[in-house]
Parts: C-alpha cells; structure tokens; sequence
C-alpha cells in the first residue's frame, strides 16, 4: 500500500533528482475561516506528465490557482494551519516572488472555466499568449505569430484561426485555452481538467500534446478527474482529500484500492492494462 508519507516522500526525493521541476511546500488557503488547503506539500518533477487528483471540492482548482500566483496562498499560521508560510519554486526559483509579468514567461495556468466570450478570432486569443514576451507598447511580430501558427497545429485548431471564439464548441474553446496557454512557451504548464468537453479522441489528443510538452522538458500538472486517463497517461500523481495531500508517486502506488476507496468511497479493482501494463481501474459502490 502507498502510504501519503512514503510514497511522497519517495516521489520529493525523485523530484529533487530532477532540479527543475516544481516543489511546493507547506501551501494553505482559507476562504471565511475554512481551510481549503492544508499546509499542502506536492512536487511535479520536470520533463513529467503529473497528474493532481481527487474528489470534488478536494482543492485541486484552488491548489493550482496559488501555484500559479493567481490567488495569494494564506500564511499558515494565520489561517489555523499547523505550519509556517508556504513556498512554492521551480527550478529552484520562488515563484511567488516572482513579478506577474516573469511570472508568466515562466508558467502558463489552463483554467478549467476561462472566459471564451471576447470578440477575437481564434489566432488573436492565441496571440494573447506572447504579450509576457514582449514590450508593453510593441504589436505583434512574425515571430510571435510564427510560434501562433505552431501551436494552433499542436492542438489540432489551424483551419479555425480566423473563426471568432465565442462560435466554437466548448471542446474546441477549451482546445484554444491550451494553445494561447502553449503560445506563452512556459517551462510549467498548470491544467485544470484539459480534458473537460473533450470528446476520446480529443483527450487522447490533449494528453499527447502535454506528453510531447513533457518530452521536451516542460513540466506539466494537470488536475483530471478521470483515474483511468491519468492511470495511463501520468507519470506522477498527486491526491488531494479534503485540502491535503493523502498519496503521491507512481500511479501503480497511488491507484489501489487501499488508497482510492476511502477517498472516494467506492469499491475499486484494479486490472492491468494488456498492452502498456499499466492500472486499469473499475468502480463500484461500496456496500
Ligand atoms: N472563493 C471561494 N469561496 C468559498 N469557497 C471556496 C472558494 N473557492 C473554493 N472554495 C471551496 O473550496 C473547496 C475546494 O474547491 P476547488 O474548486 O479547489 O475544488 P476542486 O477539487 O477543484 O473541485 P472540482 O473537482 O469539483 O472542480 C470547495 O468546497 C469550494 O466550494
């Protein structure tokens, strides 16, 4: 059984190996009095697909809204949280201190829920991505629209460059979301449910535009919902219940029984998938 101690500790250690990859530690969020996050502590180590599970109202959206800086995380001992203030770095760069703008040049955040209701065409909204990599005042250049094009062919949405985005489906707004998000050439790449609308064949297509993100050295995590995508699809994962972290490691430690059914409340077995022996999971109720 992976218990949260060893197995985090084990995929820390993993991480640490891995010097540019993201390390947060001791992070907490309260909203009216209520602790969201618990003094969380997680690693996605670079040039990895990690993946950041749990149920409802776990904390997942909130954990990557302070990671990525959007949302300042509460001092831990203000908040009630039973440790100190919280720190969050990547490649060994605090990333909370980090100005907004080079904040960005680092790190892109997918939001499961972006705003998809402005009047732009579909290259325009990617080109939104390249501001952090330019001077206030300048226009775009060739270059910037040089890396548009590329990434609007990585997520498969070329022929809809010139449609406006509020006419796109929501699989395809969501596949827009991760070209500008792709467009800002982030060295971390944050993800809430990239697989949200997204039809199989689609979210097959979306995990492997972020495995070939992570083959190039980009560290990605993503919040998913679905065990079995993340079962084949991660690297790492990381559990969340209740605003802390319960495992973390491998998905062969993490996706078993011992550790889903209480946070879930489910029955799970766990099969192996016949061609890449990885888990394979079903569900039923428990009782
Ligand atoms: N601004 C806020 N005010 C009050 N409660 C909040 C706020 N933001 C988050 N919460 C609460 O914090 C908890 C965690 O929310 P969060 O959206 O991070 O969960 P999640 O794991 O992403 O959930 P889901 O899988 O349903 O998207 C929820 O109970 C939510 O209602």
């Amino acid at each position: 059984m992976s218990t949260t101690t060893d197995a985090h500790r084990a995929s820390t250690a993993a991480a640490s190996a891995v010097a540019e990859g993201l390390d947060a530690a001791r992070v907490s969020w309260a909203v009216g009095g209520r602790l969201v996050l618990d003094g969380v502590d997680c690693t996605a180590p670079a040039g990895a697909v990690s993946g950041l599970l749990g149920p409802n109202g776990s904390g997942k959206s909130t954990l990557l809204r302070v990671l990525a800086g959007v949302q300042p995380p509460t001092d831990g001992a203000a908040s009630g949280a039973d440790d100190g203030g919280a720190g969050v770095t990547f490649a060994g760069t605090d990333l909370l201190a980090l100005p907004r703008r080079r904040r960005a040049r680092v790190l892109a955040l997918v939001e499961q829920e972006a705003s998809t209701d402005l009047p732009i065409t579909v290259l325009d909204a990617v080109l939104l991505g390249r501001i952090p990599h330019r001077s206030m005042l300048a226009g775009d250049t060739d270059a910037d629209r040089e890396v548009a094009h590329r990434v609007l062919a990585a997520v498969g949405l070329t022929e809809f460059a010139g449609r406006e985005v509020t006419t796109l489906s929501g699989g395809e707004r969501q596949r827009v979301h991760m070209a500008r998000a792709l467009a800002q050439e982030p060295a971390l790449v944050l993800l809430d449910e990239p697989t949200n609308h997204l039809d199989v064949a689609a979210q097959l297509d979306a995990l492997r535009v972020l495995r070939t993100l992570a083959d190039d050295g980009v560290t990605v995590l993503a919040a998913l919902h679905d065990l079995n995508l993340a079962a084949q699809h991660c690297d790492h994962v990381v559990l969340l219940a209740g605003g802390r972290v319960v495992a973390a490691g491998d998905v062969r430690e993490v996706l078993v029984p011992d550790v889903l059914d209480p946070v879930y409340g489910v029955r799970t077995e766990v099969l192996t998938h016949p061609r890449t022996g990885r888990p394979v999971l079903t569900f039923s109720p428990r009782g």
